[in-house]
């Protein structure tokens, strides 16, 4: 570890006075190492007979599907991370979405979402019931979001970039669940990487106060009367934690802190570094509340240094402040730079089979065609087909219009019509089991030909190694799996299996 800043180090032992020297010394212990199961694909026991990792993993205490596990063993090269069986994330990361008690059909909004790691974890605690709103103001940071939705199979979220407040006027009084895990100063982090620490001088803790309080000044509208949400950082700032709460709570008086459980070495919130002024303001009752919130020390458990504060919305929503908030004028969807927006007239979204009369050359007909020959999935009630120019997304039914909105995914990207014949997207292949295709492969994760199938190559194999559905020919799409998950599309035809991997996905 490099020389920490001076003043970061004053400013941790006035914070931590007896505790400082246990402080200091975890910044010489090796970093600790997490990841965890995904499960819209497998369960932790599941993996854990399958993985070569299972006899050096042990689980982290405070997340359900979390483990520790070596750096010796590097599962991001493995293929299991390509088949999108589990997400890599720092241990204390995944407490946040543990305490905002996400269940199966809530409405949920992750604001600072990119890469992904917290909403790939929601939507593992949705089970593809409900949706997620995934959102990040960095247009850069938004394609490793998708990339990392879309690597887990998830098949209900939205992912946009936007400025949470166009969000707020297109979501009024929606949400059950909002997490909000703040840009911060990223002092917990210093022990992960180094570059944080040389960095922070530079950062003013001012300018991420400021930051964080224009985010969490749209949270509230967005929110159900009864509605949680859940307030994040990696840094150990009282500015940006419990003084940030404080100030929250005196201008929202219809939110209140419900004590977070301090299981596995978590500690409480300390109210007793919220400065004078502040604590004067907003009265002993705000500030005693305050001691529910969640600290992460990395001197009292195996993870880096989190702050977590749990809040619930109480009482009526308020009809005047959503009514303000409503967009009035419909404003067609914007998709936003990328892959799937680039260069595209936006198309106004159809909704609710309006455009069906657009006949053979809709995108969505020659989607309902290929799903018929290639696929034995049946669509959830609850998803309809909506196309952006020609590519189809699968997307929930109550999901409002996203007019106005830079759109990143509309919703499950299905694939693309093209000159009548349907592509079927990798993340389709993703977000599919192995029985939901006519036609698969699947290879175990160590075979050769996994390796070759992931570099991009193709294959030649006999026919009698596809399973095909029944009256199924042995030409045509193929989902090719590991040890019988997911990782991509080939296409078969005469012993050649010709690699559909996305080249953005492959191994290099
Ligand atoms: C701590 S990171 C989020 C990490 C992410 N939740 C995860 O678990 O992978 C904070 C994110 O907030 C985003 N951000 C910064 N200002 C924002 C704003 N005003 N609105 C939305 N996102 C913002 C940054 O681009 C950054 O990706």
């Amino acid at each position: 570890m490099n020389q920490l800043p001076v003043k970061f180090l004053e400013k941790m032992e006035a914070m931590l006075q007896s505790e400082y020297d246990a402080f200091m010394k975890s910044y010489e212990a090796p970093r600790v190492y997490g990841l965890r199961v995904n499960p819209l694909k497998i369960n932790v026991e599941d993996w854990l007979r399958l993985s070569p990792m299972r006899d050096r993993v042990k689980p982290i205490p405070w997340a359900k599907e979390g483990l520790y596990y070596s750096e010796e063993d590097r599962p991001g090269k493995h293929p299991h991370h390509n088949a999108g069986l589990y997400y890599i994330q720092e241990p204390s990361a995944m407490l946040p979405v543990e305490l905002l008690d996400v269940r199966p059909g809530h409405r949920v909004l992750d604001l600072c979402a990119a890469p992904g790691g917290k909403s790939t974890q929601i939507a593992g605690k949705l089970q593809g019931k409900g949706i997620l709103v995934s959102n990040d103001i960095a247009s850069e940071r938004t394609k490793a979001l998708a990339k990392n939705i879309e690597l887990l199979g998830v098949r209900n979220a939205v992912i946009l970039n936007e400025d949470p407040s166009s969000i707020a006027r297109s979501f009024p009084g929606w949400f059950d669940r909002i997490l909000v895990d703040a840009p911060c100063s990223g002092e917990g982090m210093f022990r992960k990487d180094e570059s944080m620490a040389a960095s922070w001088e530079s950062y003013s803790i001012t300018r991420c106060v400021n930051m964080q309080r224009d985010i969490l000044a749209q949270v509230a509208t967005m929110l159900k009367p009864g509605g949680l949400m859940v307030y994040s950082t990696c840094t150990f700032s009282p500015e940006e934690n419990e003084t940030q709460m404080a100030d929250f709570l005196a201008k929202h008086p219809d939110f209140y802190i419900e004590a977070a459980p301090k299981t596995g070495g978590v500690s409480s919130g300390r109210p007793d570094l919220v400065d004078e002024e502040t604590a004067a303001r907003v009265g002993p009752e705000v500030m005693e509340s305050l001691a529910g919130t969640a600290r992460l020390w990395p001197h009292l458990l195996e993870g880096e240094g989190h702050f977590v504060a749990v809040l619930r919305r109480s009482g009526e929503a308020r009809a005047e402040t959503l009514a303000a908030n409503a967009r009035p004028a419909a404003e067609p969807a914007r998709m936003a730079k990328g892959k799937q927006g680039k260069g595209r007239a936006p198309e106004k979204q159809p909704r609710g089979g309006k455009q069906a009369a657009a006949a053979a050359a809709d995108p969505r007909e020659i989607w309902l065609g290929f799903k018929e020959k290639e696929l034995l999935f049946v669509l959830d009630d609850d998803f309809v087909p909506v196309t952006f120019g020609n590519a189809v997304y699968l997307q929930h039914r109550d999901l409002p219009p996203l007019d106005g909105l830079k759109v990143v995914r509309a919703g499950w990207l299905a694939g693309e019509a093209k000159n009548g014949r349907f592509h079927p997207a990798q993340s389709l292949a993703m977000g599919l089991t192995r029985d939901e295709a006519v036609r698969s492969i699947s290879w175990s994760a160590e075979a050769e030909e996994t390796g070759r199938y992931l570099r991009g190559e193709t294959l030649f194999v006999p026919e009698e190694d596809l399973r095909c559905a029944d009256g199924a020919g042995s030409k045509g799409y193929v989902l090719v799996c590991v040890d019988g998950y997911p990782a991509g599309w080939s296409k078969y035809s005469d012993g050649m299996l010709k690699n559909e991997l996305t080249p953005g996905w492959r191994r290099l």
